[in-house]
């Protein structure tokens, strides 16, 4: 069953309730996005969290991006088998509290990238963009010295040892992809930026639990066909972002959920046909009026009307 989800902070506020109230019951804590960033959580930590967020009638189904993940490991520095050990030991938690999913990333040194967060979109409402081109210059990232091949490596030595405890301990990580999805950034390689580079990824490990986080602008800004990609990966899709953009890796913006050149009814009917069986959350939304635009892509209005619009396009495609 498609689960609505949404991320939500690590203590309750309004929007705990407004999730309740729309009938969403999965969370997602992604503590860089809405929180105080903590990366690095125990057993007892997420213990709280999960206590509470039950008394509230809401489950923490997915822990994303704000994991013990850096790019210790993904650049293979010193120390990155001691941070491999914490992520085998963050599994084993979230196995114990029965938190599905743990979504990951592979971008070194620079996380998702947008040149622009006040893009007028409809009714002035603001959406964020990128373009390549603004994105030039500055001093050179350490991270621009490694190549693509030797983030494989990193990346492969880091699946082999985690797959492994997520497999026994019930998690099922999903690969978010590069955003945007392009060769470089800055110049600082990117290598998670294709359908083939991710038949790579699940060919390292083959298991559902080494699955993909099926982030939809991120495909769409790569050109393909969304549906027919969401066949392509079936049941290695771990966890959904649902959005869409107009353009490409060089150039892109965000659209509304309902405005995008993507058929998200023709998409929605894929997840269902693969059997897609976990949370998928509205990733970055429009900023709407009376919100300040300060987490561009995160205020709570256009979360809730894409909550609406995923639960609509859900029962048609029942
Ligand atoms: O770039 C995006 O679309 C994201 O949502 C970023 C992800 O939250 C993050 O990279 C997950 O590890």
């Amino acid at each position: 069953m498609v689960r609505p989800a949404l991320v939500l902070p690590p203590a309750p506020d309004d929007r705990w309730q407004l999730a309740t109230q729309m009938g969403v019951t999965d969370a997602v804590i992604h503590t860089l996005e809405i929180g105080d960033g903590t990366q690095f959580w125990d057993y007892d930590h997420l213990r709280r969290i999960c206590n509470w967020f039950e008394d509230a009638g809401l489950s923490v189904s997915v822990v994303e991006g704000s994991v013990p993940l850096t790019d210790t490991t993904r650049l293979g520095l010193d120390g990155r088998d001691e941070e491999i050990a914490a992520f085998q030991q963050f599994l084993r938690a979230c196995g114990d509290l029965d938190i599905g999913v743990v979504c990951y990333d592979w971008m070194a040194g620079i996380r998702w990238a947008r040149t622009s967060a006040h893009v007028e979109s409809r009714g002035g409402s603001y959406v964020t963009a990128y373009e390549n081109d603004k994105m030039r210059g500055g001093p050179t990232h350490e991270a621009a010295s490694r190549s693509r091949e030797e983030l494989w490596e990193n990346l492969e030595y880091f699946l082999e040892r985690v797959v492994p405890v997520a497999e026994e301990v019930g998690v099922k990580l999903g690969l978010h992809p590069d955003d945007p999805p392009r060769e470089e950034v800055r110049g600082v390689p990117r290598i998670i930026n294709s359908v083939d580079a991710y038949d790579r990824v699940l060919g390292i490990y083959e298991s559902e639990h080494n699955g993909v986080t099926f982030c939809q602008g991120n495909f769409a800004a790569m050109g393909v066909d969304i549906p027919a990609t969401i066949h392509h990966f079936g049941d290695r899709i771990n966890f959904v972002h649902f959005r869409d953009v107009e353009g490409d890796a060089d150039e892109f913006v965000e659209t509304w959920h309902d405005d995008g050149p993507t058929d998200m009814l023709a998409a929605m009917q894929a997840y269902r046909e693969v059997g897609f069986d976990g949370p998928m959350r509205p990733d970055h939304v429009p900023t709407m009026a009376g919100e300040q635009n300060d987490n561009p892509g995160y205020h709570t209005k256009g979360r809730l009307f894409a909550i609406g619009y995923m639960k609509g396009l859900l029962e048609q495609t029942r």
